[in-house]
């Protein structure tokens, strides 16, 4: 089997090295295009990926489309591939962020497609993937969906309606994380640890919560208290992080995506 990864960005070389690292896909089996052929062969020489000169000759070489270049490019960059995905039973994954499967069906008729949000931790093979339970793609391709992205990512299969939300905390909350990741670093580095340890440890931590709550689904108040002894030091911390407003921050980071107007 061979993929087609049209838009070969931070996302579509995110699933390439995932893939890789997993042994889902040989590198060479993975057909990339993109917009700047400088930067597509770059990006492949690095990956051992196959870089291919448009995105018609990509998808017509392949079973599997990606489709991961930005959602107000993919009428144009489809443009050329419409009849031949709607005529063949190759069959596309779109990550297009607000693409659902009705928008979808618009811009490629007659194909088979589900629409997705990934995440970048599917590069290190532990990403979450939200997929819409509406798709046209048939029972085997649903199955092959799985065989793909299951080594690489925790599948989330949602409703159209909490598409957009599912995936601002699957999608775009690594963000957030990961600003929470360097604070934590630069605070050790205030006090004297090494950069590089100071984020080790606190990536470490971050794990090691998040496979706590996967592991025991305690209440996350639950698993704050548990840390919080009593007269101890890290309630002084959870104090000033609500005097700061953390929390309100949080929600309010999320509102800002899921109401742009607000
Ligand atoms: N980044 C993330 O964490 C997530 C991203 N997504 C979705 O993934 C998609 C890609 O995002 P991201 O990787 O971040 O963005 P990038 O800008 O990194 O990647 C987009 C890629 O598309 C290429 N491109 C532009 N025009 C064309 C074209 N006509 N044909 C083929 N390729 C083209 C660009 O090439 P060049 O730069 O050379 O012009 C670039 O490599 C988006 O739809 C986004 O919503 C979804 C979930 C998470
Ligand atoms: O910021 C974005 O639009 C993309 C979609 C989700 C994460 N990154």
């Amino acid at each position: 089997m061979k993929a087609a990864i049209i838009g070969f960005g931070k996302m579509g070389q995110a699933i390439a090295k995932g893939w890789i690292d997993k042994k889902v896909f040989n590198p060479e089996d993975i057909l990339a295009s993109s917009g700047s052929y400088d930067r597509l062969m770059d990006a492949c020489e690095k990956l051992n990926t196959t870089p291919m000169p448009s995105n018609a000759e990509a998808i017509a070489n392949a079973d599997v489309v990606i489709l991961a270049v930005k959602p107000k490019m993919i009428a144009d960059a489809m443009q050329e591939c419409r009849d031949l995905l709607a005529a063949s039973d190759k069959w596309i994954v779109s990550v297009a962020w607000g693409i659902d499967c009705e928008e979808l069906e618009k811009l490629l008729p007659g194909s088979h497609h589900i629409s997705t949000i990934p995440n970048t931790a599917i590069e290190a093979g532990c990403g979450i993937m939200i997929y819409e339970n509406q798709s046209t793609l048939t029972q085997d391709q649903k199955a092959l969906f799985v065989e793909l992205f299951e080594p690489v990512s925790m599948l989330v299969e949602i409703p159209k309606a909490q598409m957009n939300i599912a995936g601002i905390l699957g999608g775009c909350a690594p963000a957030f994380t990961e600003m929470y990741l360097e604070a934590l670093g630069d605070a050790g580095v205030a006090y004297g640890l090494k950069r590089e340890q100071a984020y080790e440890i606190a990536a470490k931590m971050i794990e090691g919560v998040g496979v706590l709550y996967l592991n025991q689904k305690n209440h996350p108040g639950m698993m704050k208290d548990d840390v919080c002894s009593p007269g101890g030091s890290t309630i002084r911390g959870v104090m000033q992080l609500e005097k700061e407003g953390f929390r309100s921050a949080v929600i309010s980071a999320v509102q800002a995506i899921a109401d742009p107007k607000k």
